[in-house]
């Protein structure tokens, strides 16, 4: 479940008073996502999204995040944009903690991706990568290997043994991986955690993409490599789907081509990218009470996918 907060009838309908989208009819938590409180809100006039900003997200970063929405949104990209207040605002505060209104895209999140919604995944990763490259905000990715390699190294070998005998395993690579990455490759704006439960499609198409609380600046192809993580492996990360994988990198090259430096260097940012969220999910499972009402995500899931590029990396991206 996603709702840490409960907001009252009088609340919900004081804040929608704010805005110029007539009046609340219904507000529904919403049970997916793990990192804010969302629900969908109904209105006289339309439906929408409303966020409350509760872990991880730097409010500083909500200017970002938020222009982000509209710039991509504004170049035909399907982005939700956001609803300002009646003075302009983007957001606002209720008790402390910011709230944004965001236009509610159709689509459902897909389990099972065919290599055809692969595909179009892969074409609108590259269309965001070149549609952001102007956005004038900055935001840096406080999530790279460094952070992955201090993450572990501050948890210590003993704890990630109690979680799994496998774990401790990642503290060399997570050395190596933080040594060996590459700085000199294209870079625009990157979602950056577009998984499965991020995009929103309707049959083959892409009718959403949505969660940019982590997007930053960064290398475009370690967002490909991030989303074929992502997509191109079962639930668990035990087996690999080749199809999947091929028309994800396929997509993404019908509107923008790798260069023979991104594809080289494809293996170590695929491990790189499985690396980012071994860490945050064991850093998670480690600070989330086991009673909270919040499913912790399998830090093992990735472990799985890493030792696949690591084995296998360099004939899959060649
Ligand atoms: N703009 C939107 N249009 C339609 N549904 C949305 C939209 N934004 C979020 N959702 C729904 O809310 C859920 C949680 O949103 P998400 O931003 O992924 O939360 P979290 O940051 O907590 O993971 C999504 O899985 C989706 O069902
Ligand atoms: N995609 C990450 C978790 C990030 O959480 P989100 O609900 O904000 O997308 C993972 O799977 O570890």
């Amino acid at each position: 479940m996603a709702v840490y907060t409960q907001l009252s009838a009088e609340t919900l309908s004081d804040l929608i008073s704010h805005y110029d989208v007539g009046e609340l009819v219904s507000a529904k938590g919403i049970a997916e996502g793990i990192s804010n409180s969302n629900w969908l809100v109904e209105t006289t006039t339309s439906r929408f999204i409303l966020t409350m900003y509760e872990r991880r997200i730097d409010i500083a970063d909500l200017p970002f995040f938020l222009g982000l929405l509209d710039h991509l949104s504004a170049k035909g990209l399907p982005v939700p944009r956001t609803i300002h207040d009646t003075s302009g605002a983007a957001s606002r505060m209720i008790d402390g903690k910011a709230v944004a209104l965001i236009e509610f895209l159709p689509g459902v999140s897909i389990d099972n991706p065919t290599p055809s919604q692969a595909h179009n995944v892969g074409a609108v990763l590259a269309r965001l990568h070149l549609a952001a490259d102007d956005y004038p905000g900055r935001r840096t990715n406080d999530l790279g290997p460094d952070t992955s390699l201090h993450v572990l190294e501050q948890c210590g070998a003993e704890a990630l043994a109690r979680i799994d005998a496998e774990l401790p395993e990642m503290l060399p690579m997570a050395r190596s991986i933080a040594a060996d990455w590459p700085k000199d490759l294209p870079r625009s704006v990157i979602h950056s955690d577009l998984f499965p439960d991020n995009v929103l499609m309707l049959g083959d198409e892409v009718s959403g993409l949505i969660d940019f609380y982590f997007a930053c600046h960064d290398m475009t192809a370690y967002d490909l490599a991030v989303t074929h993580a992502a997509w191109s492996f079962d639930h668990d990360g035990r087996s690999f789907r080749s199809d999947i994988g091929s028309a994800l990198i396929g997509g993404y090259q019908s509107v923008r081509a790798l260069s023979v430096a991104e594809r080289a260097a494809m293996p170590i940012l695929a491990r790189g990218a499985c690396m980012r969220f071994i860490s945050s999910r064991t850093q998670d499972w480690i600070d989330t009470p086991t009673d909270a009402l919040v499913t912790r995500k399998d830090p093992m899931d990735f472990v799985r996918r890493l030792q696949f590029y690591q084995s296998n990396g360099a004939e899959l991206f060649a």
